[in-house]
């Protein structure tokens, strides 16, 4: 089994080719558009979630099956027909044309792989199992999403803003260091979860940042 490497891409206005319009192909292009993608399909059928992307503008969708020069310009590329010959030719032009390809039927065929992702806000998780076993991602991304529920993406706005705060004090290393541990420590989430706003307040207080209830 490959060995990987997990990183964040910033695709933003980046072109993402999808070639096959299936339930697959559904998962892979909801993901990318949340990342601000510009997605390109090509398949001669699409399901009707994808069709409507289509009619709202948020996709294009060529209506035909794939030929060599479809991948021209993308940043990344997906093979998610039920054609093994098809996600080969696609695997094959990606590689010419040095574009990361995931060919969603053949893991030895693809250049990444696509994580299992818990999304609260600024936080994501991002869970894989190299391929191993992906109903296992998923299950452990429905794990992780009871432990970190949607009070996590209030909890990182909170964080960031006061990280900035704590960054424009004159203060060394070790203090902003030491103050970061404590409001990491602080159970900030149980509190926002619970509503106990006040216990947020007081905290904030302490170590002197804002906080707007
Ligand atoms: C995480 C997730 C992300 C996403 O797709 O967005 C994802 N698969 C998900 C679900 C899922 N996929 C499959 C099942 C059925 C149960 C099962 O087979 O286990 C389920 C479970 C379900 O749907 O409940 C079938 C399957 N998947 C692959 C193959 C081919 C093969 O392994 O040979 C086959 C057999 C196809 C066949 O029947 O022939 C391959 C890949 N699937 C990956 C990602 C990559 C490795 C991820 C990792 O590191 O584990 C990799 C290598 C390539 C890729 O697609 O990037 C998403 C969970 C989203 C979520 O709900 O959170
Ligand atoms: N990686 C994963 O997460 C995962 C999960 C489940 C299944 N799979 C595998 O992924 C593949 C796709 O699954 P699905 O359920 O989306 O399949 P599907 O049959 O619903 O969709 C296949 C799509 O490919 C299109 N297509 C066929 N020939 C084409 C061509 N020449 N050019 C362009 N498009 C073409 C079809 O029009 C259709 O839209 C299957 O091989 C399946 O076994 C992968």
């Amino acid at each position: 089994m490959a060995k990987y490497y997990p990183i964040f891409l910033k695709i933003e206005q980046k072109l993402c080719v999808v070639i096959g319009g299936g339930k697959v192909a559904a998962r892979k292009i909801k993901t990318l558009l949340e990342a601000g993608a510009k997605v390109k399909v090509i398949s001669p059928e699409v399901i009707r979630e994808i069709e409507k992307l289509s009619e709202q503008g948020q996709v294009e969708w060529i209506k035909r099956p794939y030929r060599k020069g479809d991948l021209e310009d993308a940043f990344l590329v997906y093979a998610a027909t039920d054609d093994p010959t098809v996600q080969k030719q696609v695997f094959a032009e990606a590689e010419e044309k040095n574009i990361f390809c995931n060919v969603v039927d053949k893991p030895a065929l693809c250049s990444f792989i696509v994580p299992s992702i818990v999304k609260r806000g600024k936080l994501q998780i991002a869970i894989s199992t190299s391929g191993a076993s992906p109903a296992l991602a998923r299950r452990l991304r429905e794990q992780f999403e009871e432990t970190f529920g949607p009070e996590y993406a209030e909890y990182l706005e909170l964080m960031a803003r006061w990280r900035e705060e704590i960054l424009a004090r004159d203060l060394s290393e070790k203090e902003k260091r030491q103050i970061f541990e404590q409001l990491v420590l602080a159970p900030v989430p149980l509190w926002l979860k619970r509503g106990e706003r006040h216990h947020v307040k007081s905290l904030a207080k302490t170590f002197n940042l804002s906080f707007e209830e």
